[in-house]
């Protein structure tokens, strides 16, 4: 099934626009878990714990790769797609790269990972996204107004009498979009923007991170980013998510903050 039936399928189905970020720290994963397994036995009990709530998992790649531990990547997308085989997975690696280099970058998050979707860096231009976005099953989503504070630094540059990320925006939809399978990521820090982008991008599905840890207000996220008919929306979390419980009952408090957080979407989306 195709990235776009998945999600919207979850978004009806299942009532959620909550997206459950895997962004796994060493440093935080629980004392009691087996030494030699813990990374991904830490993946999987998020996991089951927060699907009933999530309209996506998102693993953050280089939390992953920088502990050498791709094939944990490997395995626990694999885990995903059989255990909970509804729930899309965006892999959120950020790639840009010539088109040449982009064809294997695609094929390693499509083929390798099976990902649904990938997140990618708009900075080298239309040929260096095509390649993903030729995979037309599968979700490209594109770097628009990023959550930190210093994505202004670029974003905000005048583009002929617009902001660059408004000009992302509108490549994305006019242009770059041939398949209908690309999206746009979107910070929920910055609700004024994220609403001028769905002005602009009409019912494009928009991957949107910063509430939670970074602190970005949930109302305003969904009345800003929401499409006409109240979707549209992947409101990611990560930390607030994965660390809300520190000892063996871990699982029992993401569940606990995934419900929240779906529930806290849902009320502002009435
Ligand atoms: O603009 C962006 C783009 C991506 N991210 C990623 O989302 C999560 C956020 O984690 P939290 O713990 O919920 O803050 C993380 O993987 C980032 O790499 C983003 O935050 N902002």
């Amino acid at each position: 099934m195709s990235f776009n039936t998945l999600l919207r399928s979850r978004w009806t189905n299942a009532n959620t626009m909550l997206c459950v970020g895997i962004d796994p720290d060493p440093h935080r994963i629980p004392a009691h878990l087996p030494r030699n397994d813990a990374l991904f036995q830490f993946c999987r009990v998020i996991v089951d714990a927060t699907a009933d709530y999530a309209c996506a998992f998102k693993p953050q790649f280089a939390h992953f790769a920088a502990q050498g531990a791709e094939e944990v990547l490997e395995e626990l997308i694999d885990y995903i797609h059989n255990a909970h085989p509804g729930i899309p997975v965006i892999l959120d690696a950020k790639r840009g790269d010539i088109g040449s280099t982009a064809e294997y970058y695609a094929r390693e998050a499509f083929e390798r990972y099976r990902a649904d979707a990938v997140t990618v860096n708009p900075y080298l231009g239309a040929d260096s996204v095509k390649p993903y976005a030729d995979h037309a099953d599968k979700g490209v989503i594109i770097l628009c107004r990023t959550s930190n504070a210093g994505g202004s630094d670029l974003q905000f540059l005048d583009c002929g009498g617009q902001p660059l990320y408004q000009h992302v925006a509108r490549l994305v939809a006019e242009k770059w979009n041939a398949n209908g399978n690309c999206g746009l990521v979107v910070g929920a820090t910055f609700p004024a923007e994220l609403a001028r982008v769905r002005e602009i991008v009409g019912d494009m599905p928009l991957l949107i991170p910063g509430i939670g840890a970074q602190g970005g207000d949930v109302i305003a996220t969904v009345k800003a980013g929401r499409t006409a008919g109240g979707t549209g929306m992947i409101i990611s979390s990560s930390r607030a998510i994965l660390y809300a419980g520190k000892g063996e009952d871990f699982g029992a408090a993401a569940r606990i903050a995934a419900k929240a957080t779906r529930d806290a979407i849902n009320d502002a989306n009435t």
